[in-house]
């Protein structure tokens, strides 16, 4: 079932894959592990203390732990955007700003109906840690998790609680004493405690930058068992701040790597395979500890070798049906120099094999500041990514879906009602609406289709959590074109009482629908990642546009 915004599941794995395949969207905040999206503070060196990378991991786990699996309630579902301004979410990076908030006002520059905050918060631990060991496979990302939209309950578990009370918090998360020991060590091996919220902790260590961190180990950017081996050879850093602090009550990370005697530790600080294999099943399960109401969420996302980037039905001004879009594709050996791909038709056939353009190896260099540690002049996260193009005309009225590489990948395709790109225009956040229906669908009581706008807002005053609300406009008949039949209304989107842009979100959409039971596909109206089917246009001219 689609969810309260009509998306269904795929349309939410998709998109997700989409944002991993365009460089320089979601990675570029973590590219490399030592960035901050913030950018450093004037005068200091591009590492300054706060690390987004370090920022994502941690907000993961304020948000899941304070799940309640007996009753089904929490768990990772971005509540913590409400609870940033608590004491056990203290945390205040470059800006004055909280690792949350930041965290949060980060993904939703890339904001839309599709990818919920929460699934974005899930999203973020994998693209921080695949950055932080570029090696290893990729934590297992589940799409489909839906976000609160108040407050949670308290209880994320702090440095000085002591040990009975954080075992207590992390069962309650449905964590056993191993999973607590391990999910602590993992997250442990980046970033460190800074001491403008923690100076009672980091005070006399030795610290670096404007932000006053003591990291974890000596290895920061790095996600690796430095840390646990350290620790149990008391060299180095010996386990960091939340082992070795004058604080004794706030050697939180001593008490718990401890509380099964270091059995756990010892085991992670084997090899670096033995701490990754420790450390993503965790890190899954962390992601994946979601409020009982939630839907079942999708398979783990790859992302496939090959998908749409954008794809879109179109008529041209002789009533013509043609689709066309791009197709992308990755990986770290050469791309194929085309696509092949067929169109299904109804009953399981096909219209034929058919080859897009070129490819277009797309430029990874994501951030080119010399000044990142690590000189990310160049990150593939994925390999090289490649694009080509595909435009064809429909001949088949019976075609319903298109197939990429022998069904590597496919998508539906709904020739019976879609937004029309080439009559459609946006000034703003306003639209000129033309959508396209086959004229055998018509009877003739219909003299309106309904057009659906899909726009962000700011769920509350305080919070950077965006949402996304429905707006729904009739169309009137226009004209008539080839077998279809036109509509044309504008929809003018309302001011919400809290606005998206002011925290950083992001784009539109609108999907048009006869009654209840057929509704197009969302033609995107400038949302990232995808091309925007509206036309430039100013409102002035719209009862001009052709
Ligand atoms: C009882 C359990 C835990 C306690 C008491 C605890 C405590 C802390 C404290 C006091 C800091 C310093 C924050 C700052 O100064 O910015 C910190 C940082 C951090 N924690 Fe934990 N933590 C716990 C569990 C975890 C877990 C399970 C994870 C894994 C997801 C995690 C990931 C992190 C990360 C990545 C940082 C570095 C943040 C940065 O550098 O900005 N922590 N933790």
């Amino acid at each position: 079932d689609p969810d309260a915004n009509n998306v269904y599941l795929a349309e939410k794995v998709l998109n997700i894959e989409r944002l991993m395949l365009i460089p320089g969207t979601i990675d570029f905040q973590v590219a490399t592990c030592a960035y901050t999206n913030l950018g450093p503070p004037p005068g200091e060196s591009a590492y300054a203390g706060d690390q987004t990378a370090a920022q994502w991991v941690r907000t993961v786990f304020h948000d899941f732990v304070t799940a309640n699996v007996t009753a089904g309630t929490g768990g990772l579902d971005a509540s913590v955007g409400f609870e940033s301004n608590r004491t056990e979410n203290a945390g205040t990076v470059f800006g004055d700003i909280n690792f949350i908030d930041q965290t949060i006002k980060g993904f939703n520059l890339f904001s839309s109906v599709f990818i919920s905050t929460s699934d974005f918060i899930a999203l973020g631990i994998t693209e921080a840690v695949l950055s932080c060991d570029p090696n290893s496979p990729m934590i297992q990302l589940r799409a489909g998790r839906i976000d609160a939209t108040a407050p949670g309950p308290s209880g994320v578990p702090g440095p000085t609680d002591g040990i009975t009370s954080q075992l207590a918090a992390f069962a309650r998360a449905g964590f056993t004493k191993a999973e607590m020991i391990t999910a602590v060590a993992c997250g442990h091996t980046i970033g460190g405690v800074h001491n403008g919220d923690f100076s009672q902790i980091v005070g006399t260590q030795a610290t670096i930058g404007t932000d006053d961190i003591d990291t974890f180990d000596d290895t920061p950017f790095v996600f690796d068992n430095i840390g646990v081996k350290n620790y149990l050879a008391g060299t180095l850093k010996a386990g960091g701040p939340l082992v070795t602090t004058t604080d004794a009550l706030a050697r939180s990370d001593l008490g718990i790597f401890t509380s099964d005697s270091n059995a756990t530790v010892t085991a992670m600080a084997t090899s670096q395979t033995s701490f990754e294999n420790a450390c993503f099943p965790i890190f899954e399960k962390m992601i994946n500890t979601v409020p009982g109401t939630n839907p079942l969420l999708s398979d783990p996302i790859g992302p496939r070798t090959f998908i749409t980037m954008d794809s879109r039905l179109d008529l041209t001004s002789t009533g013509v049906l043609t689709y066309s879009g791009f197709f992308g594709t990755y990986g770290k050996t050469a791309a194929p120099s085309t696509v092949t791909y067929e169109y299904g038709t109804v009953g399981g056939g096909n219209t034929g094999t058919k080859h897009s353009d070129s490819g277009v190896l797309q430029s990874n260099i994501i951030n080119s500041n010399a000044g990142v540690p690590g000189g990310a002049t160049k990150f593939p996260f994925f390999g090289n990514v490649t694009y080509y193009n595909f435009s064809d005309p429909i001949y088949t009225p019976t075609t319903n879906s298109l197939i990429v590489e022998g069904g590597i990948y496919s998508e539906p395709i709904n020739l019976d009602l879609f937004v029309v790109p080439s009559l459609s225009y946006q000034s703003g956040t306003s639209y000129l609406v033309r959508a396209a229906i086959l004229t055998s669908l018509l009877s003739s009581s219909v003299i309106h289709l309904n057009a659906t706008l899909y726009y962000p807002y700011g769920v509350t005053s305080y919070a950077y959590n965006v949402g996304y609300a429905q707006f729904t406009q009739p169309l009137s008949y226009f004209t008539k074109l080839g077998s279809y039949t036109i509509f044309s209304g504008t929809i003018i989107t309302p001011a919400p009482e809290f606005s998206a842009s002011s925290k950083g979100g992001g784009g539109s959409h609108i999907d048009v629908s006869l009654g209840t039971t057929l509704r197009s596909v969302k033609a995107n109206a400038g949302a990232t990642p995808g091309v925007n089917v509206f036309i430039p246009c100013s409102t002035s001219d719209f009862p001009n546009c052709p």
